[in-house]
């Protein structure tokens, strides 16, 4: 089963798989009065019959997704969580009435990937190595992206677990190389989704992957259903990137300097939302195969469009940080030489030690191009609605950061 029409594919130029179709005319989604989230609390009286695997399970996202299946899918019976490193919250979690298993393991070992997945009715697979800063080789990014992906994959096909959900991301689509806009685009907008970075490359070729698998036979003879969820920058509780600008805020007295120009946007979709749009395509992957199988689904919410750095600042403003300027301090040729400068600095110094800032060539590009979605796609086919409003994510944003150490209020 193919994308719904033929836009943003994510098809560029890194090394492909062998081709999928572009399968359309999918019927929309009907859904009753009653959205998925309501269904599902009405089907709590059913049995706690269904084990999940959350791969990636404490990463910032991770996390996220594991406390709402806690919260939010009533017929959970098990759920393990498979991670290289497990997170002492862990244990809390494991005096409820779900059965939580941890498994500490690494989704580039096929047969630890096995272990895990054996029994398990629905696996969401969030892990991965999150890096374009050059803190791993290309190597190891795409080893833990697309080995560990095909990994998840054959121990679905060889246990007979059906149902996939992959974490893909934006970064599949763009910004690409050329540095064009994709201003509030959809899944089918037409844009050429051409790659060099190791992380979006691999992004790419594993969501092909996954998508691909969509209707391999697994173990028992049943169809495997697939489908790929394509969050923007994801904010919120948890959000390492942010603590990093709030802590070069506070060493340049309380003031961050702009370098973007305020008119380019950027998609920002809050963490808890994105949590709910996995448990909900998890949930109704079973009874919308047809519609949702093979397909790929941007994750939205009400989150504002703004520069990147703007957008920052509604979290970072009330930690006491300001931001400096109406238009970029630096102009861009110089934040250019800048980055050139640090990628080159990176590689001079690699054999001694480590220099990762978040100022690269490649970053800088990332966030000086406009990516925003508008889409309803995961409305029409799953009944998706944020969880979490604007305020409310803002809200809980915000005391996420003042509550960490060295907030300025
Ligand atoms: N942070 C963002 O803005 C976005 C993230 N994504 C995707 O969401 C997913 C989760 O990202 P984040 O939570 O931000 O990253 P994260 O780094 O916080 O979480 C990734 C988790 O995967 C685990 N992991 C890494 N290598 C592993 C391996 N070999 N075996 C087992 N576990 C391994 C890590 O230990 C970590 O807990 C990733 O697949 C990423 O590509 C997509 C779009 C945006
Ligand atoms: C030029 C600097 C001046 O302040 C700002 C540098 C900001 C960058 C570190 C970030 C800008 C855009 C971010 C990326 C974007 O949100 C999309 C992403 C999707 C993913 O799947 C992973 C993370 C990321 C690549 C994200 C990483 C950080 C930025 C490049």
């Amino acid at each position: 089963m193919g994308q719904e029409g033929g836009g943003a594919s994510g098809r560029g130029r890194c090394r492909w798989p062998a081709g999928l179709g572009d399968e359309d005319g999918l019927p929309v989604a009907s859904l009753g009065a009653l959205g998925p989230w309501r269904q599902g609390m009405a089907d709590s009286a059913q049995a706690q019959e269904l084990v999940y695997l959350v791969t990636g399970g404490c990463g910032f996202l991770g996390e996220h997704v594991v406390r709402m299946l806690l919260q939010r899918e009533p017929r959970l019976r098990e759920l393990r969580v498979f991670d290289l490193h497990l997170g002492p919250w862990l244990e809390e979690l494991k005096t409820g009435p779900v059965q939580v298993t941890a498994i500490q393991g690494d989704v580039t070992q096929a047969h630890e990937v096995a272990a895990a997945v054996a029994g398990a009715h629905v696996v969401i697979h969030t892990a991965g190595l999150v890096d374009v800063f050059g803190r791993a080789s290309p190597e190891t990014i795409r080893e833990v992206n697309v080995q560990g992906t095909q990994n998840v994959i054959e121990a679905c096909v060889q246990n007979g677990t059906r149902f996939l959900v992959y974490t893909s991301s934006m970064e599949v689509v763009g910004p690409n190389i050329k540095g064009q806009p994709f201003y509030r685009g959809n899944e089918d907008t037409p844009y050429e989704a051409a790659h060099r970075h190791p992380y979006p490359c691999s992004k790419a070729l594993a969501e092909r992957l996954v998508l691909e698998a969509n209707g391999r036979k697994v173990r028992g003879g049943l169809p495997l259903v697939t489908c790929a969820l394509r969050p923007t920058g994801i904010y919120g509780e948890g959000h390492q990137i942010m603590k990093d600008f709030y802590h070069q805020g506070l060493r340049l007295g309380g003031r961050l300097l702009r370098a973007i120009p305020a008119s380019v946007e950027h998609g920002r979709v809050y963490v808890g939302n994105v949590a709910w749009m996995h448990v909900l395509v998890a949930r109704e992957l079973e009874h919308r195969a047809a519609l949702m199988g093979g397909q790929v689904y941007f994750c939205y919410d009400h989150s504002p469009y703004k520069s990147y750095e703007d957008f920052n600042m509604e979290f970072l403003g009330p930690c006491g940080l300001r931001l400096v300027g109406t238009h970029p301090l630096l102009p861009y040729w110089l934040l250019l030489l800048l980055a050139t400068l640090n990628a080159l600095l990176q590689w001079l110094l690699r054999p001694l030690l480590l220099y990762a800032p978040l100022l690269n060539p490649y970053t800088l590009a990332v966030a000086n191009t406009t990516f925003s979605v508008s889409t309803d796609k995961a409305r029409r086919h799953f009944g998706y609605e944020p969880l979490f409003s604007w305020e409310e994510s803002r809200a809980r944003t915000i005391h996420w950061m003042q509550a960490g150490e060295g907030s300025t209020q």
